[in-house]
C-alpha cells in the first residue's frame, strides 16, 4: 500500500465528528447573518413540531398587517398545491395504485393554472371516497378534514382562502426560519424599530444556538402544545422518549438557560433583560381530553384536581422552576393558555402579549436611566 503521504509528513488530520461539522456550519451562517439584522428588534417563537408555531404566526400577521388580496392568491395555490400532493400520496400508496384511471391521475402535469382541474381529477378516481375514508393520515388530521369540507370552493380555478382557511388548512412544509412583522393595534406600533416575529424550527440545529442570533430579542415566546400530555415523542437531542411536555420543558431549559459564552457582550447584557413567555397552546383540545385522561399522565406526583386552571397552574410552576442554571437572573414567566384557531381569542391574546413587552420596554429604559 502507497503510503499516505500527508499522514506520514504533518500527521492525521484531527478527527471531526458530524456534530462539530454541522456546529461548525450553523457557526459560519450566524456569523454572516448576524450584522444584517442587529438593528432589529425580534420575538422568536420557538416549540416543537406541530405545537402550532405556523398557525401562531398567521394569527400574528392577520391580526397587524392582514394579508392582502395578493398574498392570498398565493396562499390559496399553496393550498390546493398542498391538497394535490395529499391526494397523490394517499392514491400513490393505496393498493389501487396499478388501476389505470389512478395512473392517469398521478402522471397528470400541473401549473398554477390547472391545480383546480387537477384536484378534480384526483377526485374523480373511482375508489377515491374509499382510500380517504380508510387513510388515517384524513381521519387523524383536522386540517385534512377541514380541507375536505373546502372541496367544493378549492376546486374553483379563483379560490381565495378566508381568514378561517388560512388558519386551518394544510400547507405545504414552511421554510426552516419564518418571519413576519408582529404589530397589533397598539401604542407601540408608532416605534420605527418595528418588532419582528421569527419563527425557528426544531430540525435546524440547536435552537439554543440560533438564540444567539436574537441579541435584541425583547422576549422568547415558547409554544407548548398542552394537548400531548398524555403521549411521548423521541427528545431530538438526546434521542429518548419523553413525555411532550417534559420533553418541552427540556428544551425551554436548555434555551431559557443558554449558556452566556455563546453570546458576545452586548447580545449577552439584551438577552438577560428579554422576557419569557411561554404560550400552552391547543387549550380547547387540553380541556376536552382532561375529561379523559387525568393530568397524571403527564406528573404523576400532581395531586390537585383535574381541572385545566389547576393543571395549568402547576405546568407553570414547573416551567418557572427550569430557571437558574448558569447564572441566569431569576425572573417570573409569563403565560398565555390559547386555541390558535381562535380568531377573536387570539386578537386579544396577541395584544396582552405585546402589552407586557412593550411595559417591559419602558421599564428597561426607565432602569437604564
Ligand atoms: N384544536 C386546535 N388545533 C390547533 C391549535 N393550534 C394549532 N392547531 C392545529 O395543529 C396542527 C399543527 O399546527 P401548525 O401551526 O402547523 O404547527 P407547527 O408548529 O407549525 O408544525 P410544524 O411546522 O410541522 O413544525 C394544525 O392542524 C393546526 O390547525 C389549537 O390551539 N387548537
Ligand atoms: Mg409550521
Amino acid at each position: 500500500m502507497t503510503p499516505n503521504r500527508t499522514s506520514r509528513w504533518f500527521g492525521s488530520p484531527p478527527k471531526i465528528d458530524a456534530a462539530t461539522v454541522r456546529s461548525n456550519e450553523i457557526d459560519k451562517q450566524l456569523t454572516k447573518e448576524r450584522v444584517t439584522i442587529r438593528s432589529r428588534r425580534f420575538l422568536p417563537l420557538f416549540g416543537a413540531p406541530g405545537a402550532g408555531r405556523s398557525t401562531f404566526l398567521r394569527q400574528a400577521k392577520l391580526h397587524g398587517s392582514g394579508y392582502n388580496a395578493q398574498e392570498r392568491e398565493e396562499l390559496g395555490i399553496s393550498i390546493q398545491t398542498s391538497m394535490i400532493s395529499t391526494l397523490r400520496l394517499i392514491l400513490g400508496s393505496a393498493s389501487i395504485s396499478d388501476d389505470p384511471a389512478v395512473q392517469l391521475a398521478l402522471s397528470s402535469q400541473e401549473d398554477q393554472l390547472i391545480l383546480a382541474d387537477t384536484i378534480q381529477q384526483l377526485l374523480a378516481v373511482p375508489l377515491m371516497k374509499g382510500v380517504i375514508e380508510a387513510s388515517p393520515q384524513f381521519q387523524t388530521d383536522s386540517s385534512l378534514q377541514y380541507m375536505m369540507g373546502l372541496i367544493p370552493r378549492i376546486i374553483t380555478s379563483r379560490y381565495t382562502p378566508t381568514d378561517i382557511d388560512l388558519l386551518r388548512c394544510k400547507f405545504p412544509p414552511a421554510p426552516p426560519i419564518v418571519e413576519i412583522p408582529f404589530n397589533p393595534p397598539g401604542p407601540w406600533n408608532g416605534s420605527p424599530r418595528q418588532t419582528t416575529l421569527v419563527s425557528v424550527r426544531r430540525d435546524i440545529g440547536l435552537q439554543r444556538k440560533w438564540l444567539t442570533l436574537f441579541g435584541e430579542a425583547e422576549a422568547i415566546i415558547f409554544l407548548v402544545d398542552l394537548s400531548r400530555y398524555d403521549q411521548t415523542e423521541c427528545f431530538s437531542e438526546t434521542e429518548e422518549e419523553l413525555n411532550c411536555i417534559r420533553a418541552a420543558m427540556r428544551e425551554f431549559e436548555s434555551i431559557c438557560n443558554v449558556p452566556f459564552m455563546y453570546f458576545d457582550s452586548a447580545a449577552s447584557a439584551l438577552f438577560r433583560i428579554s422576557s419569557h413567555i411561554v404560550v400552552f397552546n391547543k387549550f380547547d383540545l387540553f380541556t376536552e381530553k382532561l375529561t379523559r385522561i387525568p393530568f397524571t399522565a403527564c406528573f404523576p406526583d400532581y395531586t390537585g384536581p383535574n381541572e385545566p386552571a389547576a393543571a395549568v397552574e402547576y405546568c407553570t410552576q414547573r416551567f418557572q422552576a427550569l430557571y437558574g442554571v448558569f447564572g441566569v437572573r431569576q425572573r417570573n414567566i409569563r403565560t398565555w393558555c390559547t386555541n390558535c384557531l381562535d380568531v377573536d381569542q387570539m386578537g386579544v391574546t396577541l395584544q396582552e402579549i405585546m402589552q407586557s413587552i412593550f411595559r417591559r420596554r419602558l421599564h428597561v429604559v426607565r432602569e437604564a436611566w
